[in-house]
């Protein structure tokens, strides 16, 4: 568990980044911290590892406050991953991955043998593992980034905006694939977006942001769209437009679901008693 207490982060040149922020990141489940551009998503996220560190308050993880841990050790022992996968770019794949490890002391053979572990896990062949980065895809480029934040066996996982660079038809084949990976791995995910959809598909617990990191609301998906806390959060998610506002239209042969331009989503399933 990750638990902010009333954090806050002025940067030297006073931008309040973060004001007052608390939150509670439940163990073994997705949470999305999701707002517009420069609401305090990326400062939230580098105050777990202590990349960035808060100006006033604690954030505990397990019930120990991270300041009393080396800073080095902590970010080792939490997985990163980057909007652009922050990969060594004259570095090979395998040596990408195996960073972490060897920083750690770990064996040559044995690091190199845990890459190609993880980058089975992440659906990667073992024939690109001695590629160089600019030699893989973008999407092929976010799963490197991906198995290396997983090397170590992290139980925490910070990823931000790691699928906000990729095309359409991959983002959506690294989100599928991000699910399937939590179903199996279940760390504890704090994941940053811009994207309401991507934060509803992918969060057990989404955190709505307004800006210096004001909660507009938290809760599960469905929580939010059933009853969103706010004319703000009701604005950001799209109730009143778009795929979110669906109703009933009947047709000769039963109910079919309309968005507000008039196009069918899908069809009423009603419950058989
Ligand atoms: N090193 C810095 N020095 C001064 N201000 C900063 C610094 N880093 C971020 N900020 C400011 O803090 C605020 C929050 O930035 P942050 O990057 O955390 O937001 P974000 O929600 O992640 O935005 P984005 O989606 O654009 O990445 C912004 O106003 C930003 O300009």
């Amino acid at each position: 568990m990750i638990e902010f207490r009333s954090v806050t982060k002025t940067y030297p040149d006073g931008t309040v980044a973060v004001a007052d922020f608390d939150l509670v990141v439940p163990p073994h489940r997705t949470t999305v911290l999701v707002g517009s551009s420069g609401s305090g998503k990326t400062t939230l996220l580098r105050m777990i590892n202590r990349m960035v560190e808060p100006t006033s308050g604690t954030i505990e993880i397990d019930g120990t406050p991270i300041t009393g841990r080396d800073p080095v050790k902590l970010r080792r022992s939490i997985g990163y991953v980057l909007q652009n996968g922050g990969l060594l770019p004259h570095h090979r794949v395998v040596d990408n991955v195996t960073t972490v490890l060897r920083l750690e002391g770990t064996p040559k053979a044995r690091a190199r043998e845990r890459a190609y572990e993880v980058l089975d896990v992440v659906g990667l062949d073992a024939g690109l593992a001695e590629r160089y980065p600019s030699q893989l895809s973008g999407g092929q480029q976010q799963r490197v980034g991906v198995a290396r934040a997983l090397a170590a066996d992290p139980n925490i996982l910070l990823m931000d905006e790691p699928f906000g660079a990729v095309d359409p038809i991959v983002r959506a084949e690294l989100q599928a694939e991000t699910i399937r990976l939590q179903q199996e791995l279940s760390k504890t995910v704090v994941f940053v977006t811009h994207d309401i959809d991507e934060a509803f598909l992918l969060g057990d617990q989404v955190v709505i942001l307004e800006s210096g990191a004001q909660v507009a609301q938290i809760g599960s998906p469905s929580e939010i769209v059933e009853a969103p806390a706010s004319e703000f959060v009701a604005s950001f998610i799209g109730v009143e437009r778009g795929a979110r506002a669906l109703r009933p239209k009947r047709t000769d042969r039963g109910t079919v679901l309309v968005d507000t331009a008039g196009r069918t989503q899908g069809v009423l399933v009603e419950d058989t008693p």
